[in-house]
């Protein structure tokens, strides 16, 4: 028998205990090889429904199924050991019910063995939030610009910019918090509204375009390493994966062209 030590993901009341200690570090990942590297930083990866607009050349999330969804996390499962991997309910696989809900979240669980999900929606998903944390479904919140409702929004708008608004949101965030969810994304929000809404509530927040106030950070990883052209004003970019891609790829085509790939190291003889 091996002697290995069985290494442990940390879960989600591990994510949600890390409130007030210590900044939460997330990425997005659709993929094994890159999960592989983003596990040995991140406390937990998602596989984020935006897979269908940087994976699949979509113009919004709202065509994402959910066998796509368990595709990718399925590979982002196998490619990892640490993180927790939270994987995205799409658009239509959640709203209707909390049994439908939980019938196609506990799916992704069973199928893609991930620690968790992510839902979009404040209070209209409370109910639901409530449904499948207490049949053992630990779920993530996601408020404030909620991707898939882009048709009604009428684009990917930040939220909180009139202060008229704000309760709405500190309302959302309460709401899930009391329905169990252990963690809340909020994204796109103007920084008092994020940070307002980080000390009113007992569970961590995650920001995306939600400024420095909140507990943790995540961002999608391919537009931090610079993958994206035209990225989100809110994303810094780290690397310059499209430039290397770009020059990688134009080496190669130039030593097929002269001949000189493959080499004497590339052939078998
Ligand atoms: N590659 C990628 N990165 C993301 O962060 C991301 C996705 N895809 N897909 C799903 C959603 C969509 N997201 C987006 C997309 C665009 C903007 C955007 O263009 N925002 C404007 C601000 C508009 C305003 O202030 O109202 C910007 O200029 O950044 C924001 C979030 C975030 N999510
Ligand atoms: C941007 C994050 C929070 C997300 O929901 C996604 O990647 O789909
Ligand atoms: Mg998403």
């Amino acid at each position: 028998m091996s002697t290995q030590k069985q290494i442990r993901r940390i879960s989600a009341p591990q994510i949600a205990k890390r409130k007030g200690v210590e900044p939460i570090v997330s990425l997005t990942s659709y993929h094994a090889h890159t999960a592989a590297i983003v596990d040995k930083y991140a406390d937990f990866i998602l596989v984020g429904d935006s897979l269908g607009m940087v994976m699949h050349g979509m113009e919004s999330t709202v065509g994402v199924s959910l066998d796509l969804m368990i595709m990718h996390g399925k590979a982002v499962v196998r490619g990892t050991q640490r993180a927790l991997v939270v994987v995205d309910m799409p658009f239509g696989t959640y709203e209707e019910s909390p049994a439908e809900a939980f019938r196609n979240a506990a799916r992704v669980m069973k199928e893609t063995q991930c620690g968790a999900v992510k839902l979009e929606g404040g209070r209209r998903m409370a109910e639901t939030i409530r449904f499948l944390t207490e049949r053992g479904i630990p779920v993530m919140a996601h408020i404030g610009l909620t991707p898939q409702s882009v048709n009604v929004m009428g684009g990917f708008k930040t939220q909180g910019r009139e202060e008229e608004t704000w309760s709405i949101h500190e309302e959302d965030a309460k709401v899930v918090a009391e329905a169990g969810a252990f963690a809340l994304v909020l994204e796109g929000m103007v920084e008092p509204l994020a940070a307002k809404i980080t000390k009113q509530i007992p569970i961590p927040t995650i920001g995306i375009g939600a400024s420095a106030e909140c507990d943790g950070q995540i961002l999608v990883l391919e537009d931090m390493l610079g993958l994206n052209p035209t990225p989100p004003k809110f994303v810094k970019v780290y690397g310059n994966l499209g430039g290397q891609i770009e020059a990688a790829v134009k080496s190669y085509a130039d030593e097929v062209k002269d001949r000189s790939f493959p080499s004497e190291k590339q052939v078998y003889r």
